[in-house]
Parts: structure tokens; C-alpha cells; sequence
């Protein structure tokens, strides 16, 4: 069993719960979308999505004193075109109430990252806040990734659809998506490798297709390999959380647009 799986038959017991517990709507409506799509599509340099993720199976601890409102404003202030919430709580120790709680703390669109195999989550992310929510292909049966996907677009997010193979990369494209994230980690292997993106990024001709590639990203050389396959985006957690300095990391990464 790799630790996708048994990460996945942990999110069954949940959706069980939640569908006991949680009422959609339930919660305070939120204010309008954030568009990721618009703001990275027409950047001048690679975009970054700053990511809050205290523990993660392959890493173990990484941070949990973090603060979420307060990274995240950090993040912001140097430059973060959007934030990603890890808000798993069995492997990631993240929650809910930290999208929340950042969501009304800095204007930049918001990901909620977590493993979403059913609609109610998508329901609960759109009522914590999130403008943006992660759909990962390897999670899902093709039928049912098509199927979230769609309604998570009726429900006005956007969506990263994250892919690592090119198997991966063909449904992707059926499904229509127009944001892309190839996962330059292995979530079977932890393997972490940024050629899969030049591999993958390479095989995406439509120019209206918004590339982000994830994981991996501690160097300035590592966003210049990416960036000329087309990529407008990386998304980076471990260097955020363990940089001690955030500004220097941030200008580190910052590369203009090819
Ligand atoms: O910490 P890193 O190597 O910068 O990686 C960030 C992000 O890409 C990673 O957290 C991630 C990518 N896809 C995921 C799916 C689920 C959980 C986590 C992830």
C-alpha cells in the first residue's frame, strides 16, 4: 500500500464523517473570487504560490509553529501570487480554520490543498474561503475527476489539476483543465525530480493552458530550468516554511517571465 493509498482510504472515513456533520452553506458566505488563472496567466515574472504545511508525510515535521495569518501575510507582502493551505489534518496537521483564518487576511486567491475525492469537500472549501482547490489525477478514477471538476467550476473555483505522468497528462487535457500542475514529486515514491516538468511541460501546446509546476523549488536555477517550458507558475512549501529569512527566498525565486 503506498502512503497515496492510505491517505486516500483515510479521506473515505472523513467524507463519511463530514456527510454526518457538516451542512454546505452552513457557514458564512464568502466574498467573490479571486481569479489565480487571470492574475498568473498576464504576470510579468513566474508566479509564486507560497504554501503553509507544518508536516508532511515525507518530511516529517517541517514547522508547527507557524502561525498561518501571519505566515501568510508575510508571504504576501513579499510578493506571493497566491497562498496554498495544506488543511489535512492526519499527515499534514492542517485545518479548515486556517484557510479561514487567512482568507481574511491577505487579498491574494487562496488554494485549498487536500485530497478531494468527494463533492461535500469541495462544498466545505468554497464555504471556508478558498478560490482555488487541488484536484490530483492519480487520486481519482478519470470519471470522477471529470465529474469534480465540473463541479467545482460551477461553483465558480478554479481548479489545479495536478498531474505526474503523461497518462496523467492526456486525462488532464480531456477533462478540459485549464490549469495544470505537474507535481514534480512522486506522491507513491516521494521521489522529487524538476525534470518531470520539463518532461510533461513540453507536451502542453495550448498557450491558454496556465502551467504551474510543484514541489521541489529551493534554488533560483531550479525556477530557470522550469520556466523555459512555459511554466507561470511554481508552488513551493518546504523552503517557505523552513526559510528564516522570507524576503531573500522570495527574490531568490523571483525570475521574469520568458
Ligand atoms: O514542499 P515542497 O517540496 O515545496 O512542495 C510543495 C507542494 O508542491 C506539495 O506540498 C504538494 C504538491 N502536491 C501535493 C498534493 C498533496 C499534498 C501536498 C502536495
Amino acid at each position: 500500500m503506498t502512503i497515496l493509498d492510505e491517505i486516500l482510504a483515510e479521506k473515505v472515513k472523513e467524507v463519511a464523517q463530514l456527510k454526518h456533520s457538516y451542512h454546505p452553506a452552513s457557514r458564512a458566505s464568502v466574498s467573490a473570487k479571486r481569479s489565480l488563472y487571470d492574475r498568473f496567466i498576464q504576470a510579468e515574472t513566474v508566479s509564486i504560490i507560497a504554501e503553509i504545511k507544518r508536516a508532511s508525510p515525507s518530511k516529517g515535521v517541517i514547522n508547527t509553529a507557524v502561525n498561518p495569518p501571519e505566515q501568510a501575510q508575510e508571504y504576501a507582502e513579499n510578493g506571493a501570487g497566491a497562498i496554498s493551505i495544506l488543511t489535512d489534518r492526519p499527515f499534514f496537521q492542517g485545518t479548515m480554520l486556517d484557510l479561514e483564518a487567512v482568507r481574511g487576511k491577505v487579498e491574494v486567491p487562496i488554494l485549498n490543498k487536500d485530497f478531494i475525492i468527494d463533492e461535500i469537500q469541495i462544498d466545505r472549501a468554497k464555504d471556508y474561503g478558498a478560490d482555488v482547490i487541488l484536484l490530483i489525477a492519480a487520486a481519482l478514477p478519470k470519471k470522477r475527476l471529470d465529474a469534480l471538476y465540473q463541479y467545482a467550476k460551477a461553483k465558480d473555483l478554479d481548479v489545479l489539476l495536478e498531474v505526474h505522468n503523461e497518462e496523467e497528462l492526456k486525462t488532464a487535457k480531456s477533462v478540459g483543465a485549464e490549469i495544470i500542475g505537474i507535481n514534480n514529486r512522486d506522491l507513491k515514491t516521494f521521489e522529487v525530480d524538476i525534470g518531470v516538468t520539463e518532461h510533461l511541460a513540453s507536451q502542453i501546446k495550448n498557450p491558454e493552458t496556465l502551467i504551474i509546476s510543484e514541489s521541489g523549488f529551493r534554488h533560483r536555477a531550479d525556477v530557470e530550468r522550469v520556466r523555459q517550458h512555459g511554466v507561470k507558475g511554481i508552488l513551493v512549501g518546504e523552503t517557505m516554511m523552513r526559510s528564516g529569512n522570507l524576503a531573500q527566498t522570495f527574490s531568490d525565486l523571483r525570475v521574469p517571465q520568458l
